[in-house]
């Protein structure tokens, strides 16, 4: 419905809506990993006057139904009962994922509604047309499952977008550049056509979440509508570009989308804590790019990203690239200012490690998905 075709004196005016209220903010700090994120990528974003040509768009919490039409009713129920029971410094291990990795948090529904709410703001401004892209950088949790909390993912919002797309357009495409694989997105849609998940991601053994192979292709009428990459530790920007370029350019050949959802993990960038690739914010910028190029109504996620001023830097240059505005290379002085040194710039410096993906592997699995894709022709 090419909704990118809005003009305005003459050049082609991107209506962006941004996903943002306090409330939102105050949830998405809970989860203990990322304590305090969400409010330093809003101050960077805010500090760059990012968001004076945007369109706020102000969260309402989702409902249970809502939440249930992906996740089991059972869970949903599970995590009305506990809600304000426990808090994470309960050492339990209780039911439905819930403990561990993913520790009980004070207001545990009320987390879940806010998150599950702020990416379905975004999807249904983009089904009414309001936004051609709208941005949540407090949702992407592509780890949890139908009925269970996993990978610090308590309510699969990326699901909940995607299911909620699908009310207007016919076939959506999603793409996770997280460094960890998207593994409840593709579980979501693994036996459909009309959506098709494409994760690039980090596959070694004992790399969690371990699945993401490339023989990992959906099944019935959704096989080779689950595209994985697996790549091994130490990529870096030029490299991943030209993969994902390669693989993009098989996909949007194999599949005609009508709207895309985009997952930003920002732990692929350098000196993440528990990611093992070497990239830049300029390999999240040029996938972001490419997929906008195809004008297609979008949907834009964080999820992961556990160095917190490199998350900020990555998010707010991404930020900067949909709104179409240059950003100065000096992070701007603001309440956190003193996060972003010893350089105090918004470019992130990759380090010399060395990229472990040979020739030989990368070709070898841009063969297998390329053969794959083939049966979609
Ligand atoms: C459960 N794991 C995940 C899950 C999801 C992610 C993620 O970011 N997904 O996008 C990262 C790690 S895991 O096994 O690698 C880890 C569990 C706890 C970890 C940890 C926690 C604190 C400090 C260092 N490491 S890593
Ligand atoms: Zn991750």
């Amino acid at each position: 419905n090419g909704v990118f075709s809005r003009e305005e004196d003459d050049n082609l005016q991107v209506q962006v809506g941004y996903v943002y209220d306090e409330n939102l903010v105050r949830h998405a700090s809970k989860v203990s990993n990322i304590k305090g994120r969400a409010l330093v990528v809003q101050k960077l974003i805010e500090s760059y006057d990012l968001l004076r040509n945007t369109i706020i768009l102000k969260p309402t919490p989702a409902t249970s139904e809502e939440l249930c039409s992906f996740h089991s009713s059972d869970y949903i129920e599970y995590l009305k009962e506990i809600n304000t029971k426990y808090t994470p410094e309960d050492d339990v291990t209780l039911e439905y994922g819930i403990g561990y990795d993913c520790p009980p948090l004070d207001g545990i529904f009320d987390y879940c509604c806010a998150i599950g709410g702020g990416t379905l703001t975004a999807a249904k401004a983009l089904n009414k047309g309001e936004v051609d892209v709208a941005i949540n950088w407090f949702g992407g949790w592509h780890h949890a499952q139908r009925d269970e909390a996993d990978g610090f993912c308590y309510v699969n919002d990326a699901v909940l977008g995607i299911l909620e797309l699908r009310k207007c357009f016919n076939y959506v495409i999603y793409v996770d550049l997280d460094v960890h694989h998207g593994n409840g997105v593709e579980a979501g849609f693994e036996r459909t056509h009309k959506v098709m998940t494409l994760s690039l991601h980090q596959y070694e053994s004992g790399f969690y979440p371990g699945t993401g192979s490339t023989a990992d292709v959906g099944t019935g009428v959704g096989q080779y509508h689950s595209v994985n990459v697996p790549l091994h530790e130490g990529i870096g920007d030029k490299h991943y570009c030209n993969v994902f370029d390669q693989v993009w350019y098989k996909v949007v050949d194999s599949f005609e989308f009508d709207a895309v959802v985009i997952q930003c993990g920002a732990d692929g960038l350098s000196g993440d804590p528990l990611g093992g690739f070497n990239l830049t914010q300029e390999a999240y910028g040029h996938c972001v790019r490419k997929i906008l190029m195809e004008s297609k109504p979008t949907l834009i996620l964080g999820g992961g990203g556990y160095n917190i001023a490199n998350t900020s830097r990555c998010w707010a240059y991404l930020t900067s690239l949909v709104v179409g505005c240059e950003l100065d290379s000096d992070i701007p002085e603001h309440d956190f200012f003193s996060m972003y040194g010893p350089s105090y710039e918004l470019a992130i410096t990759p380090s010399n490690r060395k990229d472990t993906n040979t020739k030989e592997y990368v070709d070898g699995i841009l063969k297998e998905i390329e053969d794959n894709l083939t049966h979609l022709f």
